[in-house]
């Protein structure tokens, strides 16, 4: 058996139903070999056993149907990950193929790993995800954390066979081969977690390419650098847009309590997440996302109720023009900062920033709110930290990740303005600090009256 409909060559080949021959389908009757996007279980058993039940199947419905010359799980290694220090991970690909470089990163989120390839803090690292079994519900239109996936790729342990989930729309591998971006399966990603956790993070060259030797990828892991380069710019907008999407009512976990469009705020794109954005419109914020390179006297002509500094990838200390806007934005009107932002806002203090031995990439990161003792679980993703040492009087250090006691979060209330150094908007992760957009929104509410 090799098709149903068409010329299918690799396994996992897309259909429609409307495609597909009554006779093909019969013969085809085989659940191990096929598997549908869209449609329900139900539907899914009803093909399988009752003899022209498919015709409950909705029109237009995609199909997946697998040729016997499977390529997975049983496919060999055809692609290599090569790190700064020599060491060489035999892998199996996914996705796109070719070469790229890039730093990587583990993260500890048990699901999300849609909101986690499309989160633009990403952009220059690769994520190894440590749950090993990535893939089983695929993807769909609605967990996208922004229009592009900026990582340079994914590093997984277990890809899965099939997809099952209400909401898919297609495979992730189907999806990281769009939009070019390369994965790798098969590998030990315990064995690589603990080495970054012994060594720091590691520089590393995904290569399907034979041609390549060893000692070439090495090279060229060992000849690239993270630090000291601006990747903001490589992921903001070019525009300014207005933003009204709250989150959908089916996921909202506040209903009723905010209003809209009572506060204007004006968001700096560093790499804005979707959900930092939902979030602020949910609790009554009208908002406006500007470029990086935004003038800071433009937005304050706007004479917005508040500012937000997103996150974003790579240095803070590379980007000096950004920190000048939080500067010369601070004291006039409220801010919060996020990520980025709050190490943005930190620098703008006349703080330091550092880079971290492996950063904090997770859904699981416990932080302390120093003011009340009340414990959050948060959603982190970032390798650089501020030094408090190094802060001026009048800042205090809010919030500390309990795993190491870095600082998590700042304010400095005579200048109106909050930081934190994870997500409160989580997207993926969970919910416990949502509470902060609600502080936000009483910086701005003092500030207004
Ligand atoms: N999520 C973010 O904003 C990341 C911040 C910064 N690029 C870091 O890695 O520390």
């Amino acid at each position: 058996m090799a098709t149903m409909a068409g010329t299918v060559s690799k396994f996992c080949p897309t259909t429609t139903f409307e495609n597909i021959k009554e006779s093909r389908l019969k013969s085809l009757r085989n659940p191990n070999m096929l598997q549908f996007s869209g449609t329900s279980a139900m539907q899914y058993r009803l093909l399988c056993t009752k003899e022209s039940s498919y015709q409950k199947l909705k029109a237009g419905s995609t199909i997946y149907a697998g040729s016997m010359d499977v390529e997975r799980p049983w496919k060999t290694s055809d692609a290599r990950l090569v790190l700064e220090d020599g060491s060489i991970w035999r892998a199996k690909s996914f996705g796109a193929t070719g070469t790229q470089v890039g730093e990587v990163v583990f993260n500890t989120s048990l699901t999300g790993y849609q909101e986690i390839l499309t989160d633009p803090s990403y952009a220059g690292q690769f994520v190894l995800m440590t749950n090993p079994h990535i893939g089983n519900t695929g993807v769909n239109p609605d967990d996208e954390e922004s229009s592009q996936c900026f990582l340079g790729g994914l590093i997984i342990r277990s890809l899965s066979i099939c997809t099952s989930n209400w909401r898919c729309t297609e495979t992730l591998g189907d999806y990281l081969a769009k939009r070019n971006i390369m994965g790798i399966y098969d590998v030990d990603t315990r064995a690589i977690t603990r080495r970054l956790r012994q060594d720091g993070s590691l520089i590393g060259v995904l290569s399907t390419d034979d041609s390549r030797t060893d000692e070439d990828l090495l090279e060229m892991a060992k000849n690239w650098n993270i630090v000291g380069v601006d990747l903001i710019t490589g992921v903001s907008c070019d525009a300014p847009y207005e933003w009204s999407e709250k989150t959908d009512s089916e996921w909202e976990f506040k209903r009723g309590q905010h209003s809209t469009g009572e506060y204007h705020v004006i968001a700096y794109d560093f790499g804005i997440k979707h959900n930092i954005l939902r979030r602020l419109t949910s609790y009554g914020c009208k908002i406006t996302v500007v470029p990086s390179t935004w003038p800071a006297s433009e937005t304050l002509k706007l004479k917005p109720d508040g500012v937000l500094f997103s996150n974003g990838p790579g240095d803070p200390a590379a980007v000096p023009y950004a920190v000048e806007t939080v500067k010369d934005i601070i004291g006039k009107v409220p801010v919060f900062g996020i990520c980025m932002g709050h190490q943005l806002i930190g620098q703008a203090l006349g703080g330091k920033t550092f880079k971290m031995k492996f950063g904090h990439h997770g859904g699981n990161h416990p932080v302390c709110d120093l003011r009340n003792g009340r414990v959050d679980i948060s959603a982190q993703n970032h390798n650089y930290a501020v030094d408090p040492a190094s802060l001026p009087e009048g800042a205090e250090v809010t919030h500390i990740n309990l795993n190491d006691n870095s600082c998590a979060g700042l304010a400095f209330p005579k200048l109106k303005l909050m930081s934190l150094q994870y997500h409160p908007e989580s997207s993926p992760g969970p919910h416990d600090s949502d509470l902060a957009f609600g502080e936000f929104i009483e910086l701005m509410k003092t500030n207004k009256v």
